[in-house]
């Protein structure tokens, strides 16, 4: 029987994805696996590298992150925090589905990241920039694309100050790569959903009931499997 169907979260920097994830994988534990992407940007105050993995020929270890790490991680979704060198022999040996250049960083989803989730009959969520959503419409992983917006660039802007994660230079380059995304999450149908997150409890309220038909299918194949 086909799994659940993957969710792919994307949206500018700072919109609210990973706090939308992290509400998301507590109230539905067990349901959902996060696929562990790898970056080439250094790792925030907090942020721990999955699994400990940083090393090329390790990319096609086990990459899923256990929820209890989740939950007591600072970040929703922690990396493989690797190099550029190590990252683009990953590449060229064909072990990533999909890979992007953002705020002077590179970013990409290994197919063993999926395959982990998947294997456990769990909702895998990715969470990528514009460009994975377009690389990713690409492949055959037919997930659900789903875009948090904020409501606005001030508010999108005081939301990256607030978080302190960004320097005045990566804050700019994060702003820059928004007013694209802001634009290009316009395009008619690249999008199953645009959810704009002004306020948190409605956007993760429309965020449940969207993915609710794919929670379903896994609880109940957890049900089935208890009898
Ligand atoms: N609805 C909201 N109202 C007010 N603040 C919010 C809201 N949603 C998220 N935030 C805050 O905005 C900041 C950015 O949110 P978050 O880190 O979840 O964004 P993100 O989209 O995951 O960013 P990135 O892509 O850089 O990881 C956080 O400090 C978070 O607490
Ligand atoms: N194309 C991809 N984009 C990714 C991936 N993992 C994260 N991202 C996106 O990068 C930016 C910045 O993330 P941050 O953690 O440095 O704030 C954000 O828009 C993410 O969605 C990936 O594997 N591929």
């Amino acid at each position: 029987m086909a799994g659940p169907r993957p969710v792919v979260l994307s949206g500018p920097s700072g919109a609210g994805k990973s706090t939308l994830l992290k509400r998301l994988m507590k109230d539905y534990e067990g349901v959902f696996g996060f696929s562990v992407s790898h970056t080439t940007r250094n790792p925030r105050p907090g942020e721990e590298n999955g699994k400990g993995l940083n090393s090329l020929p390790m990319l096609l270890g086990a990459t899923l992150l256990p929820v209890a790490d989740v939950l007591s991680s600072e970040s929703s979704e922690d990396y493989h925090f690797t190099t550029r060198e190590k990252m683009q022999e990953g590449i060229d040996n064909g072990d990533f589905i999909e890979n992007a250049e953002f705020s002077g960083n590179m970013y990409g989803t290994s197919k063993s990241a999926i395959e982990d989730v998947q294997a456990q009959n769990l909702i895998c969520i990715l969470d990528v920039d514009i460009q994975g959503v377009k690389n990713i419409k690409e492949t055959d992983l037919n997930p659900i694309y789903i875009s948090i917006q904020p409501p606005s660039m001030e508010i999108l802007e005081k939301r990256l100050r607030d978080r302190q994660t960004e320097t005045d230079d990566s804050l700019e380059k994060r702003l820059d790569a928004a007013r694209t995304d802001m634009e290009l999450s316009k395009e008619p149908g690249l999008f199953d959903l645009v959810i704009v997150n002004d306020d948190l409890e409605e956007a993760y309220e429309k965020l449940k009931s969207v993915l609710m038909e794919e929670i379903q299918k896994v609880q109940d194949s957890k049900e089935d499997s208890k009898e």
